[in-house]
């Protein structure tokens, strides 16, 4: 053993020989750690039964404290070979070869030499640690290689941490009252920071003010001790210092200027003060039991319903990377689902929602993509992965499920005061190793997207808490911070990147991985942004929100109409699970409410479906209004007018229905508009892998969506070119009317010119095809969406009038006046349950005609009136309809 370094100051004594044998280890070890540790991450994927289960909470072998044993480095074994660190990494339960690991730090009065168990969890090598040194787990951070902060909710295993490894120890920002005013604080201090920087310690002289001569000055004095020769200039710097409370401010803001920010957490703060956690905490907690609920206003953020009262379980899928079975040069990728497939299933319905993607950026090429479904938010957050993206397009929850987990930590903070030991719900006790939660909305962030100053600024916005305290408070414990990004989609990631952000903490770090690496943090965004996100780091575990299944669509009902009768609510239920169309539409939360609400404001669902598309989507506008961005959102009708041309050649591709669009086929003035329509959330924007390109494609959220924007356009043309409008309803009555059915319907329930002219051309269609099924109900169903009498005139001749099942249900009137319906030997109509009143005015009904009216009549249920004035009828014929009445 040799006498310490000069260097060491502030702490117990340090060989020599353990420092040049930690700083050669450390180095030379690093370019093995990578790999390594990677396929140890790999190894914890969760490919296998539960792996994905937090070791310490599920169940997993921790060795427990009394099997690590303690010796000194001179008496320990050497290196294992890496050949049996991989065979303990691809086999963890057969080979528990002990790992022998080395703890340092200058406040240990000796290098602790430990053999552990792979999967002993950094928790547990804490709490060993504290038995030796005495130095509090909570206040221990353990680093591996240049400045890797262990997880205390990983094992060394998940670190890579190999044979003979060096763990370094830090004790946390001297929270308890720790300055640089304070002679040992400041010595461990430049001590920790001598020991880092290597060469960038010039930049960060250079930024303290030395000069060249004087930096050449300290390489001279202590040559060949680069220890030394930083901590003699920090010394120097400090000496110079007018005002030592600005002090730390400086040195962080070099660190930062000369590339290292991430040592400026170790800048212990200005004497005196201390971060009141637990202010801090019931600040956040009154914050979001205040403000956290379930918006059910577009526009009105202030109506609102209590969390406990309207939310709903959501359901979420974890979608992994696995090495895939099939060849690497394979284009697409497979995806699988491991469990609740039916909730894949649904949501890759072939009419109504485009495909979740089946592809990811470049990187994932050759990858299995697995989706497991999740059963609570309580599953995602034992996730392994200390970043989380959650993705879904616009109405799917995102932003409620961030509220949830909010509010379920403020719920459990308030009543854990309140009352001690309480149990806790399974979701919420996850939340527990948590102090503090913080949820900022992204395009609230100022220019320099600094998550300390959002905080400020969105939270605590009366606090009297110091944001340096809170920073450093973050930096030293990043494992009980849990941070919440919602709305990555809503601002433009170039700006993030390209931000200047000197202190604080900074958006782009945290979404790249450079800062703030334990620190759990979920991003919120939608598809488009989503992509964009990985590309900034690819090791996000991805979580796609599905939405509502039958289930919980029955619950939400139950909640949202809770002061209606049951039977109100299932009629309800029966209206949306008996369309296709509805059903799918209902499991977007987003469009469910807006179902729910027009049915508690007006006691039915609109019975043309244009109004109820035209509906939701003026609401996803306003969704998209309310959320305050600078962004003008532009004209609704204009906006989806100018996606229809696109939408409409779309839907009529000689090749087949196209419902993707390529960004590199679209011409630029159209793109703005498919951008814009992404961001209302009308559209959603995926990558493809294509060969070796990746291209972006564009779809509608929904076909009908497609359907929607199409007729709008059509309906446009009708006015403003003719003959282009002509062209294309040639194209349709050329073939394509049961394949664009709902783009007429739409056209006829948008009314106008377009309207006549589809009903008149179908008109003509049905007389030569009278038999044909399949275009009557079409026609019927035009012409119940156009509500128009006088289009009636184009059907009545023929022979039989066939009424579409979608005039079931709330009808109470059907005016057939004026139209010629003599001679019709059969019509049929569904009984209407409802139906009170048939008008039949001047119809040149005669005395034959009596049979038909009398089989109407019947199959109708529940008329109580018919109108017959005007009609060649005999009035004891007309007597003769009375018993058939009600
Ligand atoms: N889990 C849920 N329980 C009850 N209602 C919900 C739930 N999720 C969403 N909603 C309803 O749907 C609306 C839209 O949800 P939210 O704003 O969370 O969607 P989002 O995915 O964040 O959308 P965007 O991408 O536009 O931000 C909410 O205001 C709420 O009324």
């Amino acid at each position: 053993m040799q006498e310490d370094s000069p260097g060491r100051r502030g702490r117990a004594r340090i060989t020599a020989e353990e420092y040049n044998h930690s700083l050669g280890k450390l180095l030379s070890t690093k370019r093995r750690v990578k790999p390594n540790r990677k396929a140890a991450f790999m190894a914890a994927f969760p490919v296998k039964a539960s792996p994905r289960l937090h070791s310490d909470e599920e169940g997993v072998s921790v060795l427990p404290l009394k099997e690590a044993s303690v010796t000194h480095p001179e008496h320990s074994k050497t290196a294992t070979t890496d050949e049996t660190t991989r065979a303990e990494l691809k086999s963890p339960v057969e080979v528990r070869q002990k790992l022998q690991v080395f703890v340092r730090g200058l406040l240990l009065p000796k290098t602790l030499c430990l053999h552990l168990d792979p999967e002993t969890s950094v928790a547990a090598l804490k709490k060993r640690v504290e038995l030796e040194s005495g130095i509090q787990s909570q206040d221990q951070r353990l680093y591996i290689g240049r400045n890797f902060q262990l997880s205390e909710l990983l094992s060394i295993r998940n670190h890579g941490i190999q044979q003979d490894q060096n763990i370094k120890l830090r004790v946390g920002g001297l929270l308890g009252g720790g300055s640089l005013e304070d002679e040992k604080s400041r010595s461990i201090c430049f001590s920790e920071l001598s020991d880092v920087p290597g060469r960038s310690w010039k930049r960060l002289a250079r930024q303290l003010g030395f000069k060249e001569g004087q930096l050449d000055q300290f390489e001279e004095n202590y040559r060949g001790d680069l220890h030394e020769q930083i901590y003699k200039m920090l010394d120097a710097w400090w000496k110079k210092q007018d005002n030592p409370a600005d002090a730390p401010e400086k040195l962080r803001d070099a660190l930062q200027a000369a590339g290292r920010a991430d040592l400026a957490s170790q800048v212990p703060g200005i004497a005196g003060t201390s971060f009141d956690i637990e202010q801090c905490a019931r600040e956040l907690a009154a914050h979001y039991r205040e403000t956290m609920k379930v918006t059910t206003h577009p526009k009105e953020k202030h109506m609102a319903r209590e969390m406990d009262d309207m939310y709903v379980n959501l359901q979420l899928l974890e979608e992994t990377n696995i090495p895939s079975p099939v060849s690497s040069s394979e284009t697409e990728m497979q995806a699988e689902t491991v469990s609740q497939s039916e909730h894949l299933k649904a949501s890759n319905r072939a009419r109504c929602i485009p495909d979740l993607p089946k592809s990811q950026p470049d990187k994932e090429k050759g990858l299995h993509v697995q989706k497991i479904s999740l059963d609570s938010y309580k599953d995602m957050l034992v996730l392994k992965s200390n970043r989380l993206l959650i993705r879904a397009e616009a109405g799917y929850g995102k932003t409620t499920l961030l509220k949830r987990i909010a509010y379920d930590w403020a719920d459990m903070k308030t009543k854990g005061d309140q009352t001690e030991n309480q149990q806790q719900s399974e979701p919420t006790s996850v939340l527990e190793r948590y102090e503090l939660v913080f949820m900022v909305e992204v395009n609230r962030m100022g220019k320099k997207f600094d998550i300390i100053d959002a905080i400020f600024s969105q939270i605590l916005t009366d606090s009297k808490l110091k944001k340096r305290d809170l920073e450093q408070y973050i930096h030293d414990n990043p494992e009980r911070v849990l941070i919440l990004l919602d709305g990555a989609d809503e601002i433009s990631l170039q700006r993030v990147k390209d931000a200047q952000c000197k202190n604080g903490i900074d958006l782009k770090g945290v979404l790249s991985f450079k800062s703030l690496k334990s620190c759990k943090v979920i991003v919120t965004s939608r598809q488009k942004t989503a992509n964009e996100l990985l590309t900034m780091h690819a090791h996000y575990t991805k979580i796609n929100i599905v939405g509502f299944d039958e289930k919980d669509r029955q619950k939400y009902v139950r909640k949202y109409l809770a002061n209606f009768q049951s039977d109100n609510q299932n009629s309800f239920l029966e209206k949306v699970n008996a369309s296709e169309t509805l059903r799918s539409l209902a499991e977007i939360p987003l469009f469910l409410w807006l179902m729910c609400h027009t049915w508690a404001a007006e006691g039915k669902l609109p019975d043309q479906i244009t109004n109820l598309f035209g509906d939701t989507i003026q609401l996803l506008f306003q969704h998209k209004e309310s959320k305050e961005t600078d962004e003008q959102v532009s004209d609704t009708e204009t906006h989806v007018s100018k996606l229809g041309r696109i939408a409409l050649e779309g839907l009529l591709d000689p090749n087949g229905e196209k419902l993707h669009f390529k960004e590199d086929e679209i011409d630029s003035e159209d793109l703005e508009m498919f951008e814009k329509g992404c961001d209302v959330g009308l559209l959603s924007k995926r990558r493809k892998c294509q060969g070796l390109k990746t291209v972006s494609h564009f779809s509608f959220i929904h076909k009908t969506f497609q359907e929607y924007s199409a007729a709008v356009y059509l309906v446009d043309l009708s006015w403003t070119d003719r003959q282009a409008f002509d062209q294309y309803l040639s194209r349709i009555f050329h073939g394509n009317v049961e394949s664009v059915e709902y783009v007429l319907r739409f056209c006829c329930g948008l009314k106008g010119n377009a309207a006549e002219v589809i009903l008149q051309r179908i008109g003509d269609l049905l007389k030569q095809n009278e038999l044909n099924k399949s275009l009557h109900r079409i026609s019927m169903l035009l012409l119940f969406e156009a509500q128009s009498e006088s289009l009636v005139k184009y059907f009545v001749e023929t022979a039989k009038v066939e009424f579409p099942y979608e005039l079931q249900g709330s009808i109470k009137k059907v005016v057939l006046n004026g139209n010629n319906l003599h001679g019709l030997s059969q019509v049929n109509i569904d009984p209407l349950p409802s139906l009170h009143t048939l008008d039949l005015y001047r119809c040149g009904l005669q005395n034959s005609d009596i049979g038909a009216i009398i089989r109407l009549l019947a199959s109708l249920g529940d008329v109580k009136k018919v109108h017959l004035t005007d009609n060649n009828l005999h009035s004891n014929v007309a007597k003769a309809l009375a018993p058939f009445l009600r």
